[in-house]
């Protein structure tokens, strides 16, 4: 059966034809058949260099052997015991050994769990009850958080079903506005914690300004309030310690998810053993899963963070020169000045001419440009996700014949769909 008979027959069965709503785009998304490195294969007979892996957790591209290979050794063993492992505890070591602020971790299930503890921590830690987080920031699917999302939530913001008693204590601030935070913050003494993507991948990828993560962590530590780092997508991506070791703060509480499971579910909360303590059943403040801590999660995890050594990361940040030079070139030599944004290992253009540095100026890309650019690069056999609003990511599997190949699939399309819409 092919894609297009596929999710005819989804559609009647799953909301949506999908199990996520950023997997669907029109007319039909592609049915994976399996992924090799850097190549993804579809059912019907395509492929594709891959920049959307997953939305990000494959930093080492898709099936690396070394995980493959541990992960089956593993499940041989036992998929789940509902005890400790000394696995866990060796993961717990490697993430505190990268991530100097980490003295205590817990593990979850996905990113979405992550920032559901770290809030209920912040507020039961503070006694405080509101949360501030960014427009155009996604931090999960639970209720907390969506308010102002990012990623598919941005196309329906404001999702029905969450009470407003919920919602009023989630305020939304403009990302890089000093002056935004600093009087809310001057207005409400009922704030808890800051929530806030180090670089906002889901609306693009729009990095902070100079000093603007270092003024959260000012006014956060005068204000009695806890500076969560949601690095579900930067931890492990754009350095062993994550934004935290590339910009040189520290924050109060860290979320993973993504890169931490190796390819397999997993999400975590660190911190200092100050704050973390006070997490069941160190503590009062409630958090439990049957799958927390999973062994095979957790050993693909393992393998993964051994496999990401300095020279690795060195490798995946000149690739991501590489593109984005690429990119850079391709736009100056058609005239565009659409705006390339990227760092280490991640990128996206969007298609405006007004440089992105928060959510209102995400807002101002073509959407009509990106949709086609996005069919022709898909037409091209590059894959990356289909929306303006997400990131792409480079894996250690992409070679520079990839890149390269890349490079010529975006430039065509960048033209075609520059030429196919009107301005
Ligand atoms: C920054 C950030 N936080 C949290 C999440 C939620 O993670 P998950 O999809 O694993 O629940 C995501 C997912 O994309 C994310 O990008
Ligand atoms: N950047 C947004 C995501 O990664 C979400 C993935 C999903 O829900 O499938």
């Amino acid at each position: 059966m092919i894609s297009d008979d596929l999710f005819k027959e989804a559609l009647k069965v799953l909301p949506g034809g999908v199990s996520s709503p950023v997997r669907k785009f029109e007319p039909h998304p592609f049915f994976a058949k399996k992924g090799e490195g850097c190549i993804l294969y579809d059912v019907d007979g395509n492929r594709y260099i891959d920049y959307c892996l997953a939305y990000g957790p494959l930093i080492l591209g898709h099936a690396p052997e070394k995980i493959t290979s541990a992960v089956c050794e593993q499940i041989k063993k036992g998929s789940a015991y509902g005890t400790p492992t000394k696995a866990e505890l060796e993961l717990a070591k490697l993430v505190i050994e990268r991530v100097p602020s980490a003295e205590m971790i817990r593990f979850v299930n996905s990113g979405t769990e992550a920032t559901m503890a770290a809030i209920r921590l912040a507020r039961a830690f503070t006694g405080k009850d509101k949360i501030l987080k960014f427009e155009g920031a996604y931090h999960g699917a639970h209720d907390y958080v969506l308010v102002k999302p990012g990623s598919g939530a941005a196309a329906a913001p404001d999702s029905p079903g969450i009470p407003q008693d919920t919602t009023r204590n989630t305020i939304s601030a403009p990302f890089n506005d000093e002056e935004a935070v600093a009087s809310i913050i001057e207005e409400d003494d009922n704030i808890a914690a800051i929530l806030v993507e180090p670089v906002m991948a889901n609306i693009g990828c729009i990095e902070p300004e100079d000093g603007y993560l270092k003024f959260l962590r000012k006014i956060t530590s005068e204000n009695g309030i806890l500076l969560i780092f949601d690095e579900v997508i930067t931890g492990f991506r754009i350095a062993p310690g994550g934004a935290q070791e590339y910009y040189n703060i520290t924050a109060d509480l860290v979320t993973y998810g993504k890169i931490i499971g190796g390819g397999f579910p997993m999400g975590a909360l660190a911190g200092p053993r100050r704050l973390m303590e006070h997490i069941s059943p160190a503590g009062d403040v409630y958090q439990a899963g049957t799958f927390n801590g999973n062994p095979v999660s957790v050993t693909a995890g393992i393998t993964t963070l051994k496999e990401l050594t300095d020279d690795l990361y060195k490798e995946l940040n000149k690739k991501g020169e590489i593109i984005r030079k690429g990119i850079k070139d391709i736009l100056e030599d058609n005239n565009l000045e659409f705006y390339l944004a990227g760092l280490s290992s991640m990128f996206q253009i969007y298609f405006t001419q007004e440089k992105v540095k928060d959510y209102t100026s995400a807002k101002t890309a073509n959407l009509e440009i990106f949709k086609k650019y996005f069919h022709s690069l898909l037409k091209g056999g590059v894959f990356v996700p289909p929306s303006q609003f997400e990131c792409c990511f480079i894996s250690a599997a992409h070679r520079k014949e990839d890149l390269n190949m890349t490079l010529e699939v975006v430039e065509e399309s960048i033209k075609r769909a520059v030429k196919q819409s009107p301005r």
